[in-house]
């Protein structure tokens, strides 16, 4: 496996790193990350036992594979910083939202091989979910490569460019719902006497379940809803007042806003 590195060390970064090892993809030893501050690289090379710098010149002379995991808003002066280091061969992985293959191309050069990808956090704990979405200079060889990173710490979709918005809405940006939805399942099981850590338990190991029956059931999530909801029972009179209280449509309309926002961005 070629080395990889990292420019920015943040949250999606970590996840990412965090995967990467411990599926033991490759040594951490042919990982090196980048951030602004200390700390930073001192939790990571902490946590993960990576190689660090502050130079983001680094992170491209040592790396074969160089994600770009700054926010959007220092991208394109990231990638000015180090685009005379970026030879043809090299792969440059963006994770940005609203950051387009033209326009990294516009920055780096039409030649260079690049793959736009959307993951999510979950990376971290081997349950991540990635679009995938390379440019024409991307090999077959060179795009198994990129999958095998991604393939280490959850699922992928290889997708066209154009449903990158989409993907945001629907898994870049949703596990901040998610979270939310069990930090409300917590609070109603605490409103009902039970402590909070189990709260968070139960609430949480439910939707992992949850999760997992759509998976592998084969079956609509709505029959799979149906076959908790006995007759005259409790869950019914749930299920009645998440109705109520649109929770279907509120989520369509989150979902929409993500999307919505992130073609904002791209468009910028
Ligand atoms: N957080 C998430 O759940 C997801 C984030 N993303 C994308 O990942 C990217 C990073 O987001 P986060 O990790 O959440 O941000 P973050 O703020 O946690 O991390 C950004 C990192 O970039 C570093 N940085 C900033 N300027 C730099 C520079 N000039 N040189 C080197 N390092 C620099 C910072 O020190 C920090 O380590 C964004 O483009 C975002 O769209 C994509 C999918 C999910
Ligand atoms: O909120 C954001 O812009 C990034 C992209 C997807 C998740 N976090």
């Amino acid at each position: 496996m070629k080395s990889i590195g990292f420019i920015g060390a943040g949250n999606m970064a970590s996840a990412i790193i965090g995967g990467i090892v411990k599926s033991n993809l490759i040594s951490s030893k042919k990982i090196i990350a980048s951030a602004l501050s200390d700390s930073t690289l001192e939790r990571v090379s902490k946590n993960f036992g990576i190689n660090t710098t502050k130079n983001s010149k680094d992170v491209v002379k040592n790396s074969d594979i160089v994600f770009i995991s700054v926010k959007p808003n220092v991208y394109d002066s990231v990638l000015e910083e180090v685009k005379e280091l970026i030879t043809d061969d090299k792969i440059i992985v963006t994770i940005a939202a609203g950051k387009t293959i033209k326009s990294v191309e516009n920055v780096i050069g039409c030649d260079k091989k690049i793959v736009r990808t959307m993951p999510n956090t979950p990376a971290l704990v081997n349950e991540g979910m990635t679009a995938i979405c390379p440019n024409k200079n991307i090999n077959d060889e060179e795009l198994n490569e990129v999958i095998s990173i991604f393939n280490s710490f959850g699922k992928y979709e290889i997708v066209k460019e154009g449903l990158i918005d989409a993907v945001i809405g629907v898994s870049g940006s949703s596990p901040a719902y998610v979270f939310m939805f069990i930090e409300a399942l917590a609070d109603g099981a605490v409103k009902a006497g039970m402590p909070r850590t189990q709260a968070y338990k139960f609430a949480s190991q439910s939707v992992m379940g949850s999760a997992k029956m759509v998976l592998e059931s084969e079956k609509h999530p709505g029959e799979l809803k149906d076959m908790v909801c006995s007759p005259g029972g409790t869950t019914i009179e749930a299920v009645a007042v998440l109705e109520e209280n649109n929770m279907r449509a509120s989520i369509i309309k989150a979902v929409t806003a993500a999307v919505d926002k992130s073609k904002e961005m791209s468009n910028k």
